[in-house]
């Protein structure tokens, strides 16, 4: 597994006002599509691509085009729908496929409500969305659902992990797949509600209410 730590001046900034909890929703929303699409940029590096052959006002060239087959986005919901906007502005060629899974708070489960993925992801280049990584229990879960159906290149894009999360992600992937894992930060731990201290609180919740 590849851990990539985005290292920029505009990350830091946006980061910590989406901290802050005096940030309500709205701002809360737009900054963290704001963050999506500076990560994006680095998640999408090695996305495949093809010679393309386009004519210009005045010649003949050949260019560059995102290959097919189409990478998958796929965000984890709630929370993940967030970032999704984000990533298919960057990747407007991408397909999005679905999870909507939920981290059971007692036994810290990730109970899985909604599956709309293609059967066969075999070739294709995933890229999975979700704000926390927090015991990493949601993401180990939904990398499976990925390589169960053939894929074997999956990037997950964070704007916060835990290390005990990363940790976690990195024996259960070991080498069923190449995964790389973009972050806005690595935080310092888990408290003992397996939330992400400093953290932000629940992403969910912040973007969207509390619904239970
Ligand atoms: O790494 P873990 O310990 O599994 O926790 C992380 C998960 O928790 C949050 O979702 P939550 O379960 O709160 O669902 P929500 O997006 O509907 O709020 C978050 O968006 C991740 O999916
Ligand atoms: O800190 C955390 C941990 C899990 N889920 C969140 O939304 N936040
Ligand atoms: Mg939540």
């Amino acid at each position: 597994m590849r851990l990539h730590v985005a290292d920029h001046p505009l990350v830091a900034h946006k980061l910590t006002v989406l901290r802050n909890k005096e940030t309500a929703s709205p701002t809360f929303r737009l900054l963290v599509d704001e963050l999506v699409t500076l990560l994006a940029y680095e998640a999408t590096r090695e996305v495949a691509t093809e010679p393309h052959t386009i004519s210009t006002p005045v010649a003949e060239t050949i260019g560059t085009r995102i290959a097919d087959p189409r990478p998958l986005v796929v965000p984890i919901l709630r929370a993940g729908l967030g970032m999704l906007d984000g990533m298919t502005r960057l990747l407007p060629t991408a397909e999005v496929g679905f999870l909507g899974m939920q981290r059971n708070e007692e036994t810290l489960e990730a109970v899985t409500y909604a599956n709309r993925l293609p059967d066969d992801l075999t070739g294709r280049q995933c890229f999975l969305v979700d704000p926390m990584l927090a015991t990493g229990g949601t993401l180990v879960a939904a990398i499976d659902f990925l390589l169960k159906r053939g894929a074997r290149d999956v990037t997950v894009v964070c704007l916060l992990a835990a290390p005990e999360g990363l940790e976690v992600l990195e024996k259960a992937v070991g080498d069923r797949g190449d995964v790389k894992v973009v972050v806005a930060a690595v935080d310092e731990r888990l408290d003992e509600n397996a939330y992400i201290i400093p953290g932000l609180g629940d992403a969910g919740d912040r973007l969207y209410g509390v619904v239970d």
